[in-house]
């Protein structure tokens, strides 16, 4: 249920179980059906109003609305075009419905819900003109909207109003969700989102593949470490995560606390010698190692128990500091590359990713918008985030985790998930700091590469949703209890 399909995607898949001979109509009946069941959940009494577009869309909702009427509700609706251009489908539900149709307009009745059926995947230009009249009025409306399968206006690849777009309260979407229902801004658009199963069979996704999956524990649970009764802390890992000079220490300070609470045996703060007394004053399970410069981080990490190690956070720019990164590059461990890390590299993107295409252990390189663009000048034009991050690990051989409210974590081999459980309050000062750590934590645990980049934006959502709002970047660590605790049991097995 956690496979994403594109527009594209999911009109092969209708298109496929028609041919298996399932007619067209009885998809349509339904997802009308659907739409109806949560038309009724959302208004209990009063008008429905329904707004009809020209195509199957519309179709929905003329199925909705004659199953609305037959079970006693107060029904209206309107139709954008004429009803004799209705085709397919749509003209058979349309030929059902046996109450009035109105020209769609601007001027909407009182209703106590409002059916948004005009446009879904079919959508294929930008709403202008009287179309553009009944967004704005529907927008301007009191009454709460529900979307049939896409806000109307809303590109259902790239999560973008294509021009004037509904905003619903709630969106119902047939067989998968689309990559737009998940992308910002449309994960906002949508308002809330059911998934309604119509007809169309699970296995038609063999014929039509999947742009990726929803990031939820199913993705990965099974790959998260596993603690037996023999572990102990060198069993569970040792991360390395590297300070900055003494004024930019918090940041690493945040990523290893919470690399620590992500699991890892052991996590130790590499600090200049410079910093590492403002390091001591604040540490106390995480340890301290000076390292003064690439010699002496290629030492410690020439260590094999160093399982992975995390570089960026308040790291800096400039030579010596690079140094540090390619000194990483060249050790043993599994890497978290992010922030300084990533923009040490805007001048020569291929050396770094040269490197990850010479070391044997994983890389995931975690970029904000800002940081991607500069190490992917071409790539940041693309028109889809998921291409944008796929593009992106293809090229540079690591697990590239594109940040945002809606990050999309994509493996070089193209599998890709978008995750959608972040709350708007963990946009907040070092909170980037702390998905390092957590990654570099079930990496340094030795979970694959993909599934625990994409675990670490999970629970890092998960643990942000734990606290609330008012959160700061510290309390995402402690909040990782509660979070891992309906991941593993307490006899360290994973539920
Ligand atoms: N049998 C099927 O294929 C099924 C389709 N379903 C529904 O059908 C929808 C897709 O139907 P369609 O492919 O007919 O597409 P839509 O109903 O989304 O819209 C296509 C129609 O709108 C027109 N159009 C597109 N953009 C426009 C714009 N900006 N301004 C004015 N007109 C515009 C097109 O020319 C076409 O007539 C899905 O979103 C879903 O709601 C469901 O009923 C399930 C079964
Ligand atoms: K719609």
């Amino acid at each position: 249920m956690h496979e994403i399909l594109s527009a594209a995607r999911m009109r092969a898949a209708d298109q496929a179980t028609i041919a298996g001979g399932i007619p067209g109509i009885e998809l349509m009946e339904a997802a009308g059906r659907a739409v109806a069941e949560a038309a009724k959940a959302m208004a209990p009494d009063g008008l429905v109003h329904v707004l009809c577009g020209p195509g199957n869309n519309g179709g929905d909702g003329f199925v909705a609305a004659r199953l609305l009427a037959e079970a006693g509700r107060p029904v209206s609706l309107s139709l954008l075009g004429a009803r004799d251009r209705l085709r397919g489908d749509a003209a058979l539900a349309a030929a059902r419905w046996t109450g009035p149709v109105h020209p769609a307009g601007p001027d909407l009745p009182a209703a106590a819900l409002l059916i948004d059926a005009l446009f879904g995947v079919g959508l294929d230009r930008p709403i202008e003109g009287l179309a553009a009249e009944i967004v704005a009025a529907v927008n301007a409306a009191p009454a709460p909207v529900l979307a049939v399968d896409v806000p109307s206006g809303l590109d259902a690849d790239s999560g973008q109003p294509t021009g004037p777009v509904i905003e619903a309260e709630a969106t119902v979407t047939f067989f998968r969700k689309k990559p737009g229902h998940l992308l910002e801004p449309g994960r906002s658009l949508r308002g809330t989102l059911e998934l309604a199963q119509i007809g169309i069979a699970d296995a038609v996704l063999a014929e039509t593949g999947i742009d990726g999956h929803e990031n939820v524990p199913a993705l990965w649970a099974r790959a998260l470490p596993r603690l037996t009764g023999a572990a102990h802390k060198y069993t569970r890992g040792h991360v390395a995560v590297v300070s900055g000079p003494a004024t930019r220490t918090g940041a690493a300070r945040l990523a290893a606390g919470a690399a620590l609470r992500a699991g890892a045996g052991l996590v130790t703060l590499a600090s200049p010698g410079s910093a590492l007394l403002v390091n001591a004053a604040h540490l106390t399970a995480v340890m301290l190692a000076r390292m003064d410069g690439p010699g002496d981080l290629s030492a410690l990490l020439a260590d094999p128990r160093y399982t992975a190690a995390v570089l960026g956070p308040g790291m800096g720019l400039g030579p010596e500091a690079r140094a540090l990164t390619e000194a990483a590059l060249a050790a043993p461990a599994a890497l978290v590359l992010d922030a300084d890390a990533l923009t040490q590299f805007a001048d020569d993107p291929d050396r770094l990713f040269s490197a990850i295409a010479a070391r044997p252990a994983p890389v995931a390189l975690t970029p904000h918008a800002g940081e991607f663009a500069r190490l992917f000048p071409d790539l940041a034009k693309l028109p889809l985030k998921t291409g944008r991050a796929r593009a992106a690990a293809e090229r540079s051989g690591a697990v590239l985790v594109l940040k945002g409210a809606d990050t999309v974590i994509a493996a070089p081999d193209g599998r890709l998930a978008i995750n959608a459980n972040a709350p708007p309050w963990l946009a907040t000062a070092g909170s980037g700091d702390v998905l390092a750590g957590i990654a570099g934590g079930l990496l340094g645990q030795g979970m694959p590469a993909l599934e625990a980049a994409a675990a670490a934006v999970w629970m890092h959502g998960a643990a942000a949703n734990e606290v609330g709002p008012g959160l700061i970047a510290e309390d995402l660590a402690p909040a990782l209890r509660p979070v891992l605790a309906t991941l593993i049991d307490r006899n360290g097995r994973r539920t």
